[in-house]
């Protein structure tokens, strides 16, 4: 039998059905019924924003899968770009799609040379690289001229390979930047990690020699922060997309929503936090000085999971293959005694807080030399997939624009008063 929930309008004593699938109900059926009647939601807590079919996620067991297949595995056994494909695509490609997609993505990472000379090179000296980045992307649809053909397949597909392809690029040189260091070109005959990571670390011909263990740790993470349903940043992507403006602007707003502490800046936070407490002497201090409201614990909690993030679990294995080739970093001991404390908590455990993404990933990068300002940079470069594969779904369902309505609770009608008379 069907699920469905009976409404009863005490106004006008009238009862209707409203079906409920997968846990939603469509609030196209309720406002049928119910014109003029809105639901308060700041947060959109309880509103299911789309249908989606990129990623699933059950925050209450703890899963992830990216269209259908489980974040361990692909974490175990994919490549950021292959997950990347299958993102956009539904289906993961055979070795032919594989090839030709790492080539065409690959063909496409060199950026502009305004856009580092006249542009990146117009920030002041220490700007925060997410903050050049964010500006970067938007700008980009300045150098496209087919920025607005967004319903055409090929100039679609292009804006896509290129805004994929340019992110690390464009991450390195605003790190370069910042540290008065010339900027790097790409060295396509690399790998789309070890590009990246030539790009941030090169210092002398004729190329960067990445450990592999460091490229397979960077292109896991890439594969972890690739996709996550409807977070702020994706939410982002939608609601500007909906207006139909170009797919570089309309990333540009998701790079600023990763931007917030409370999101991809959350990393970077969580590595100060670390620093800040000093030893796990100090950790039961802290945590009793949270629990008090004096802050909150970074990289801890999450709107979905109530369970152990499936990434964080994740990270902290690469947390270890990490620190065999940098040295360990010694805030570890600290994250290790906080998430012990945390764990067996009352405070914590009644609202379900657990380690999230962002938890152990600054202290990854941390040891592998990235400054903190780069960690939602970092995060930003395998998100941009995500991005671009809910934006197509949403252009390929026809979304109508998002546009929510309000609950006023401004002043009554009133009199204009002259100035003189206020
Ligand atoms: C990639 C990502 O974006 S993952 C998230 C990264 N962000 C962080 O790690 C920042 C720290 N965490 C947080 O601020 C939050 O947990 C968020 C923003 C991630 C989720 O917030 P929400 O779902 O809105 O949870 P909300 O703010 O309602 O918190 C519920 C309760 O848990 C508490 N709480 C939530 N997170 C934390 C935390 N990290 N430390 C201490 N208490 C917390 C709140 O104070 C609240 O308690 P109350 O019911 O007594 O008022
Ligand atoms: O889903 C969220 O709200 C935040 C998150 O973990 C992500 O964007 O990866």
């Amino acid at each position: 039998m069907a699920e469905s929930i009976t409404i009863t309008d005490n106004r006008t004593g009238e009862s209707f059905e409203v079906p409920i699938v997968d846990g939603t109900v469509s609030a196209q059926q309720w406002s049928k019924h119910l014109p003029g009647i809105w639901f308060l939601d700041p947060a959109l807590v309880t509103t299911a924003m789309s249908e989606s079919a990129i990623s699933y996620l059950d925050g209450e067991a703890g899963i992830l899968r990216y269209r259908g297949y489980p974040i361990e595995q692909l974490a175990e056994q994919s490549t950021y770009l292959e997950v990347a494909y299958l993102l956009l695509n539904g289906e993961l490609p055979t070795q032919a799609e594989l090839s030709a997609w790492v080539e065409e993505v690959t063909h496409h990472t060199f950026i502009h040379e305004n856009v580092r000379k006249r542009f990146l090179e117009g920030f002041h000296y220490d700007a925060h690289p997410m903050g050049i980045l964010v500006s970067a992307v938007a700008a980009l649809s300045t150098f496209y001229l087919d920025a607005k053909e967004i319903f055409d397949p090929e100039a679609r597909h292009r804006q896509i390979v290129r805004l994929i392809a340019k992110m690390p690029t464009l991450a390195a040189a605003a790190y370069r930047f910042s540290q008065g260091m010339p900027f790097v070109y790409p060295d396509n005959a690399l790998s789309f990690p070890e590009n990246f990571l030539s790009m941030m670390w090169k210092i002398a011909e004729p190329r960067y020699e990445a450990d592999p263990r460091l490229v397979r740790a960077v292109d896991v993470l890439f594969i972890l922060h690739a996709d996550h349903e409807q977070n702020c940043s994706t939410t982002a992507m939608r609601v500007v997309g909906s207006a139909h403006s170009d797919p570089y602007s309309s990333a540009a707003a998701a790079c600023a929503a990763l931007y917030g502490p409370r999101h991809g800046g959350a990393n970077e936070a969580v590595v100060k936090m670390l620093t800040e407490i000093g030893s796990i002497e100090n950790v039961p201090d802290f945590v009793r000085a949270v629990k008090e409201g004096h802050g909150r614990l970074q990289g801890f909690g999450h709107r979905v999971y109530k369970n152990y993030d499936p990434r964080a679990k994740i990270i902290k294995k690469v947390a270890y293959d990490v620190f065999d080739v940098t040295g360990k970093n010694p805030l570890l001991d600290i994250a290790l005694k906080l998430e012990e404390v945390a764990l067996s908590d009352e405070y914590f455990i009644s609202r379900k807080l657990y380690p999230n993404v962002d938890f152990y990933s600054g202290l990854i990068y941390q040891a592998m030399g990235f400054p903190v300002d780069m960690f939602p940079v970092l995060f930003a470069i395998p998100r941009m997939s995500g991005w671009l594969a809910h934006w197509q779904e949403l252009l390929d369902q026809d979304a109508k624009i998002a546009r929510p309505r309000q609950r006023y609770v401004g002043a009554e009608k009133r009199d204009f008063v002259p100035i003189a008379q206020r």
